[in-house]
C-alpha cells in the first residue's frame, strides 16, 4: 500500500472538523418496482478519496448520477462542496468534476481540439484556454499526441484525455466511476499516480471500482453497496478485520507427505490436486512457530509455506456473497 493513502487516513482518523466535500443521507432512488439504492448514506471529507464497491448492478453509477446532478433521488438529503443539487444544481456543477464509464473525448478531433472546446464550454478567456491546455497535455504525458485525433488514442491515453478536459475547469471534487476499467495495468498504475496527484492537490476523489486493489491502493476511506444499502464502511485495514480468512498455507511435492500431514492436521482445508493444506491462522509469530514445531515433530516437510492475511477481496465477497457467484480468483481454488 502506497504511503500516502496512509499519510492521508491517519489525517481523516484525527481532523474529525474536516470539511464535508460529499454527504448524503437516506438517499434512495427506485426505477419502477426495482429499488436500486434503499436508503444510503455517505461522508466523504475534503482532499480524500472515497472508494464505493460493489457488485455489478449494486447501483454504484446511480449513486454517481445522483450526486453529480445527472438524474434526482427519489428522497434523501445531499450536499456537494455545501450545496443542495435539487435546489442549487449549478453551484454543484461548478464545483465537480464527472468522468464516467462512457468516455467524454470526441474521436474525430485532436486532444488539443477536445482539450480547447472544454475550455470554451468553461468560458475560458481563449490566452488562458491555450495555457491551461498545454499544462495539462504535459501534466498527462499528452504533448506528443496533441495534434493527433483522439480515435488514434490507446484506452490508456483517451482516459488520461478524460480526466484532463474534467480537469479544465478546476473542480475540487471529482466523481471517477471506474476510472480504470479496461486498462493494462502500467496504465492503471498511471492512473493511480495521477488520482493521487489529485488528492495532494487538496482535491476530493469520490471513485467507484470492481478492482478491490484499486481501492486497497487509493481510498481513504470505502463504502461497500449492496442489496440497496451500505453493508460496510471503513478504512480498508478496518473493513478486513471485519472478515476472517487469515491463513498459513503448506504446499507439497510429495503426496506421501502431503497425506500424512493432511491426516495427523486436524481444521485444515485440502486441495488434493494442488496438494496444499490450508491451516486457518492470524499469521502471528506465535502461530507460525506452532506449525513449524509440529511440522517438526511429525517429521512432515512441506515444499513451501505462505502466509495470507485476509484481502479486501476476502470482505468484498463475504458482505456480498448472497448475490455474487464464488470467488474466481484462482487463489481460492481450494477444497
Ligand atoms: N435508467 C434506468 N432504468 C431502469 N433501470 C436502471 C436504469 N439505470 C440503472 N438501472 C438499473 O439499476 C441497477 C443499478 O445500476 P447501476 O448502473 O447504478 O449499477 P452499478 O453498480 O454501477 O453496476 P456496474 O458495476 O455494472 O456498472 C441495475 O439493475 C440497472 O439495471
Amino acid at each position: 500500500m502506497s504511503a500516502a493513502p496512509r499519510r492521508l487516513r491517519a489525517m481523516t482518523t484525527t481532523t474529525a472538523t474536516a470539511t464535508t466535500a460529499i454527504a448524503a443521507t437516506g438517499l434512495r432512488k427506485s426505477y419502477g418496482d426495482k429499488t436500486v439504492l434503499d436508503g444510503v448514506d455517505l461522508h466523504v471529507p475534503e482532499g480524500t478519496v472515497f472508494s464505493l464497491l460493489g457488485p455489478n448492478g449494486a447501483g454504484k453509477t446511480t449513486a454517481v448520477k445522483i450526486l453529480s446532478t445527472l438524474i434526482t433521488a427519489d428522497a434523501g438529503g445531499i450536499r456537494i462542496a455545501g450545496h443542495d443539487p435539487a435546489t442549487h444544481p449549478d453551484a454543484v456543477r461548478g464545483a465537480i468534476g464527472v468522468t464516467g464509464q462512457f468516455s467524454a473525448v470526441d474521436n474525430l478531433i485532436t486532444g488539443e481540439e477536445n482539450m480547447l472546446l472544454m475550455a470554451d464550454l468553461h468560458h475560458l478567456p481563449r490566452r488562458e484556454g491555450r495555457r491551461v491546455t498545454d499544462e495539462l497535455l504535459a501534466r498527462f504525458d499528452l504533448t506528443d499526441a496533441a495534434r493527433e485525433p483522439a480515435a488514434a488514442y490507446s484506452g490508456g491515453m483517451r482516459r488520461r484525455l478524460d480526466i484532463a478536459m474534467t480537469l479544465v475547469g478546476s473542480p475540487r471534487i471529482i466523481f471517477l466511476d471506474e476510472p480504470t476499467t479496461g486498462l493494462d495495468p502500467r496504465s492503471r498504475h498511471t492512473m493511480w499516480h495521477i488520482i493521487r496527484e489529485l488528492v495532494t492537490d487538496g482535491v476530493t476523489v469520490f471513485l467507484t471500482t470492481q478492482y478491490l486493489e484499486e481501492a486497497d491502493e487509493l481510498a481513504d476511506s470505502i463504502a461497500v453497496l449492496h442489496g440497496g444499502r451500505i453493508v460496510a464502511h471503513g478504512t480498508a485495514d478496518e473493513l478486513k478485520r471485519l472478515v476472517p480468512g487469515g491463513h498459513v498455507r503448506l504446499r507439497f511435492e510429495d503426496p506421501g507427505a502431503y497425506e500424512r500431514a493432511a491426516g495427523e492436521l486436524r481444521e485444515t482445508v485440502r486441495d488434493d490436486q494442488a496438494l496444499t493444506l490450508q491451516i486457518p491462522s492470524d499469521g502471528s509469530q506465535r502461530e507460525l512457530r506452532a506449525i513449524l514445531d509440529w511440522l517438526d515433530a511429525a517429521d512432515v516437510h512441506a515444499d513451501t509455506l505462505t502466509v495470507h492475511t485476509p484481502d479486501l477481496d476476502d470482505v468484498f465477497f463475504a458482505l456480498t456473497a448472497t448475490t455474487t457467484a464464488a470467488r474466481p480468483s484462482p487463489k481460492e481454488n481450494v477444497r
